[in-house]
């Protein structure tokens, strides 16, 4: 390495999160559409705005078992002085009365089936008396009831013709129901965003392989999988590889080729063998950055390539998540249009004084507990970048601005909210 190189690897130029962000979201492009059955579709982005076809409900709808009445009818009715109204058809479920409702008459009817014309009400069957007369059969009112009561009008829900879902929305048991409701029984959707992730390190062992001197297993290729599942995309295993700045750079280019995007771990910090680092400075990628003011993740580091994205993600488990939270995941939301592409924040009060101290923003795990009403986040006992064992604890990750002193319990701090849309 010469004088110049070993410049470049050492003077990094960091750069704030949001900024970082909004450089990677330039790359973003949405993705492929797939038409897929309705019932396979929860967690999957819809690649097309729905509008309502026809207006909900379609008729006019019964609320109740009862008698459908014409509210007029019932003005004067009381215990003492019922009304009589013959019964001049029954309306179950799924049939529509042929007769109309005029004045001196009822339906009987079932809850969901579609009110008679000239019935602006309906009865419920426990406040009222039946009797037979002359082969006729009554119903008996001895309440009046208001224009409307027991009726959902139609439209009530939707109109004809209103936007109901917007293009990139998660689709969940709401989006479904709607769905369903119209009669969209394939539902056009993003396919999942294709992510290759491997990992880079020699000192890396396949996780069934027994532990040997030195040696780790490697849990970040699939702590990294979840992450992408969770996110929307559907992950590709692809084998770790040594710290051979070769052998990385072919497995980059193959994998750039076939998936959407891929993320490595490890290897992007400035030691000897820090083969990612050395790769996103060369000419085969284009470098977007490679320092970013925060920690952990302080070397997270972004390049693209044919219009492809390759995240090159720190090896240390905690500064792997979290550089994936903040910057792999947006883009995955992104490829599928969400609204919503960065982890939802909330204000949250310290619940513990945070010691350390930084130039850069800290992302630190942490616990979320309600106490009378407020929020309040407790941090990880420990949360180093090196540190894995905590990332399973945390519903969130507390943002400490960069501080000169201990940032004290009670300050009121950002969170960002990590268990969400499972
Ligand atoms: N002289 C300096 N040294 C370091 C600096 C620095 O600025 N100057 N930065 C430190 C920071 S901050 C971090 S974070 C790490 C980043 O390291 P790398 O991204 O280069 O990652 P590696 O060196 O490959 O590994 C670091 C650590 O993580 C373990 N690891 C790697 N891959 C996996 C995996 N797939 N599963 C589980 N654990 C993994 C690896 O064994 C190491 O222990 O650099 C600091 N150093
Ligand atoms: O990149 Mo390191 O995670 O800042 O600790
Ligand atoms: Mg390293």
């Amino acid at each position: 390495m010469n004088a110049s190189d070993q410049h470049h690897k050492f003077h990094r130029k960091a750069l704030q999160v949001a900024d970082a962000q909004r450089l990677i979201a330039n790359y973003i492009k949405p993705g492929t559409i797939e038409l897929i059955k309705l019932q396979d579709s929860h967690g999957r982005y819809l690649a097309e705005d729905v509008s309502a076809p026809h207006p909900f409900p379609r008729f006019r709808r019964s609320g109740m078992d009862g008698y459908a009445v014409k509210s007029a009818d019932t003005v004067d009715c009381s215990s003492s002085h019922m009304v009589w109204l013959e019964v001049i058809d029954e309306v179950p479920c799924g049939s529509v009365s042929h007769k109309s409702i005029i004045s001196g008459t009822a339906a009987r009817i079932m809850t969901g089936a579609a009110v008679p014309d000239g019935a602006d009400a309906v009865v419920m069957l426990e406040v009222v008396e039946v009797r037979s007369e002359g082969g006729k059969d009554l119903v008996g009112l001895k309440r009046p009831i208001e224009d409307g009561k027991n009726v959902t009008p139609i439209g009530l829900e939707l109109q004809e013709g209103d936007s109901i879902l917007r293009k990139g929305s998660r689709i969940d048991a709401g989006e479904i129901s709607v769905l369903a409701t119209f009669g969209v029984h394939q539902v056009k959707v993003y396919a999942k965003p294709r992510i290759a992730i491997f990992s880079t390190g020699s000192e890396l062992l396949a996780i069934d392989a027994p532990l040997e001197p030195g040696k780790i297993r490697n849990s970040n290729t699939y702590m990294v999988a979840s992450q992408v599942i969770k996110a929307g995309g559907e992950p590709f295993i692809l084998e770790a590889v040594m710290d051979d700045l070769e052998l990385a750079r072919i497995k980059v280019e193959k994998a750039l080729e076939e998936y959407d995007a891929v993320v490595t771990s490890g290897g992007v910090s400035v030691g000897d063998y820090d083969i990612m680092g050395d790769l996103v400075r060369s000419e085969n990628v284009d470098m977007l950055y490679n320092k970013i003011a925060m920690r952990p993740g302080s070397v997270t580091t972004a390049a693209v390539k044919n219009g492809k994205l390759l995240f090159a993600l720190s090896g240390n488990p905690g500064a792997c998540f979290v550089g994936f939270e903040l910057f792999v995941r947006p883009s995955i939301q992104g490829m599928m249009e969400s609204p919503e592409p960065y982890l939802k924040e909330w204000t949250a009060i310290l619940d513990q004084d945070y010691t350390k101290v930084n130039g850069f923003t800290r992302y630190v795990r942490g616990r979320i507990e309600v106490r009378e009403g407020l929020v309040y986040a407790v941090p990880a006992a420990i949360d180093e970048s090196s540190v894995m064992v905590t990332i399973k604890d945390s519903e969130c990750l507390i943002v400490i601005p960069p501080a000169k002193q201990t940032t004290p319990a009670g300050t009121k701090v950002k969170i960002v909210l990590l268990k969400e849309n499972v």
